[in-house]
Formats: structure tokens, C-alpha cells, sequence
């Protein structure tokens, strides 16, 4: 793990020095959106034209953030539209690399040995850190965004030209619900695994812990009345829970520490997950050998000797019981 400063490369953990033990997400710097007529987006000054053919994203199938970004490429029908490039599971000190073993695709455009290349590809300056999913295009050779919930709603409506218009996660009148949804999931739930597993005091630990199982209790308690989030549709709301359930029992109980309860304890959240995981095309978004390996594989400040827990067992094309909703 490290970052980019002005340009050069340097080997550093994260460092919650300055912030009571807490782990604090720094906010993704490239936020620029691919529009359908290539106006920039409001207040930005960057426009970039939806076209087949012309965007590439690179993401870990380890990583919550990036996977979300392969579900909507999945489900909006853009694998001929929006290429990918697969990085490396294991992020050690080059951070994450196009090392093309173990299932990763190395660097389907320019062939370069490691992301933050890709970075200091569109700015040979740049400071921060280096982080998938990026969006990139090919005809301005730079990083449109490198924010996952600003790019899966680029990929929800942008490129209807050509994907699947018919499907739409974020429909307008629905939208107030879900962003209030998401507000709650996103601090509690998705960043609140790694709050947990990455704050180095205890009470910074037991304040991620505590929000973090309030939240799925709230959520459990929903899916008791629901069949998803917002109301009878999956919408993004769901997509951006699910990625961060699927590595819940496998890393996060044991890895982050999250070990109040196993998803598996929870009755709805556990038949909500196995619903999601068993729309078509989800399953095949999913490694998870790569989401086991990159955790403790990479994280040697938490488990120094980057021994894979074998279990637990999982089975999530099981049957699951939401249909009662309708
Ligand atoms: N805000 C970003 C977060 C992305 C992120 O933190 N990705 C992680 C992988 S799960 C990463 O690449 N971390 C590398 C680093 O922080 O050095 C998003 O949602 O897209």
C-alpha cells in the first residue's frame, strides 16, 4: 500500500496519527462524469462523451467499490460497450499491480506493470492516492473518475444508446429514498468494515463496531417488511449493499474484527444477499478467492504472516425465501 506524491511513488500505510486511531477515506479526486451528449457535469469543467468502445475501466474483484462498477456493467448489458482490465489481488508495496497471474488480466491498454502508472498517465504530477475502480478513456488518454457511486450512475444511464435502457437502478422518483439509504449504509456499513478493521485505538475500533451492527439490525428489521431496500425494485441502493455483505463473513468478521454477528445470523439480510447474488449475471462478478487473498494477503499490518482462513463454508446459490414478498 502507498500513494502518489507529486509523481513518485512511495511505499506508506495510512496513517491514523492525526485522527484519534480513526480511519478516515480521503476523498476520491477525479470526479468528472461521462454525460450522454458530453456536457460536462454540473460545475465541472471536463466533458466526455458516451461512446462505445471509447471507456476502460480497471478493477480489483477483491475491492467493494470496484465490484459495484462490474454489477452495473453486468446487468446494463455494456460488456461489448465499457472494456476492463483486472488488477492483481495482492496489493503490497507497488500498491495494486497488472502482475496477469491468478484470474488478473494485466493492463489491457498499454501493457504497464502497475496502476499508479495508469495515474501518473494523466497527470505526471499527481499526489494521492491510487485507488480502483478508475474510469478511463482512451480518447483523452486520462481518468474520468475514480469515485464508484459517481460511476455506476454514469453506467445507469449514460450509455443507454447501446446498453440495456430498459434497466434502471436509480429511477427518478425513487431517487430521494435511496440517496437517504445510502447515507446510512455508505458511513455504517461499507466504510464502517474498514472503519473497524483499520483503526488502530480501541474506542475508535467499538465506534465503527457499534454503528456498524446498528445499521444491519435497522436493516434486517426492513428486509423483515420488504424484499429490498427501496420499496419492491432493486435499485443502487441494493448493488452498493450487496458488495459489501459478500465479503462479510468471509473477511470481515474475522479480518475487520466485525464479529458481533455472521450474516448468516441474520435471516433476511442472509435470504436479501443470496436474492441479489442469484440475479443473472451477478454470480459472475463474484471471485472469491481474490476477495479472500487481497485481504489477508495485503494487510500485514492486521495478519503479518497473510494466512487465508480456509472457511467459512458459503453457499450462496442456495435457495432463498424472498419471493413471499411477490
Ligand atoms: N471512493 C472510492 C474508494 C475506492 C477505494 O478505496 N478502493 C480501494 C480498494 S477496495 C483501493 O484501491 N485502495 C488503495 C489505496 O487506498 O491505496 C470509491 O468508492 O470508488
Amino acid at each position: 500500500m502507498g500513494q502518489l506524491v507529486d509523481g513518485k511513488w512511495r511505499d506508506v500505510w495510512y496513517s491514523t496519527r492525526d485522527t484519534g486511531g480513526r480511519f478516515e477515506r480521503p476523498d476520491a479526486p477525479w470526479r468528472d462524469w461521462v454525460t450522454a451528449d458530453g456536457s460536462p457535469a454540473p460545475g465541472r469543467t471536463r466533458g466526455f462523451k458516451a461512446e462505445p468502445g471509447r471507456y476502460h475501466l480497471y478493477v480489483s474483484y477483491a475491492c467493494p467499490w470496484a465490484h459495484r462498477t462490474l454489477i452495473f456493467r453486468v446487468l446494463k448489458k455494456l460488456e461489448d460497450i465499457v472494456s476492463v482490465s483486472v488488477v492483481h489481488h495482492f496489493m503490497g508495496k507497488d500498491g495494486w499491480t497488472f502482475l496477469a497471474e491468478d484470474g488478473a488480466t494485466g493492463d489491457g491498454l498499454y501493457g504497464l506493470d502497475f496502476l499508479h502508472q495508469i495515474y501518473t498517465r494523466a497527470d505526471p504530477h499527481y499526489t494521492g492516492r491510487v485507488t480502483v475502480p478508475v474510469l478511463w478513456d482512451r480518447r483523452q488518454e486520462t481518468i474520468v473518475s475514480n469515485e464508484s457511486p459517481e460511476i455506476i450512475r454514469m453506467l445507469n444511464s449514460a450509455f443507454d444508446e447501446w446498453g440495456d435502457a430498459s434497466v434502471d437502478f436509480y429511477p427518478q422518483p425513487l431517487r430521494a429514498e435511496i440517496d437517504e439509504i445510502n447515507a446510512l449504509v455508505y458511513p455504517a456499513i461499507n466504510n464502517g468494515v474498514y472503519r473497524a478493521g483499520f483503526a488502530t485505538t480501541q474506542d475508535a475500533y467499538e465506534e465503527a463496531f457499534g454503528e456498524l451492527f446498528a445499521a444491519l439490525d435497522t436493516l434486517e428489521d426492513k428486509l423483515s417488511r420488504q424484499r429490498y431496500l427501496v420499496g419492491g425494485r432493486i435499485t443502487e441502493a441494493d448493488w452498493r449493499l450487496f458488495t459489501t455483505l459478500a465479503r462479510f463473513d468471509p473477511v470481515y468478521v474475522g479480518h475487520f474484527k466485525c464479529n458481533l454477528r455472521r450474516i448468516a445470523d441474520y435471516p433476511n439480510l442472509s435470504n436479501y444477499f443470496r436474492d441479489l447474488y442469484q440475479v443473472p449475471g451477478v454470480a459472475g462478478t463474484m471471485n472469491m478467492q481474490h476477495i479472500k487473498a487481497h485481504y489477508y494477503g495485503s494487510h500485514t499490518t492486521i495478519n503479518p504472516t497473510r494466512i487465508v482462513p480456509v472457511g467459512p463454508e458459503l453457499d450462496y446459490a442456495a435457495p432463498h425465501d424472498r419471493g413471499r414478498f411477490g
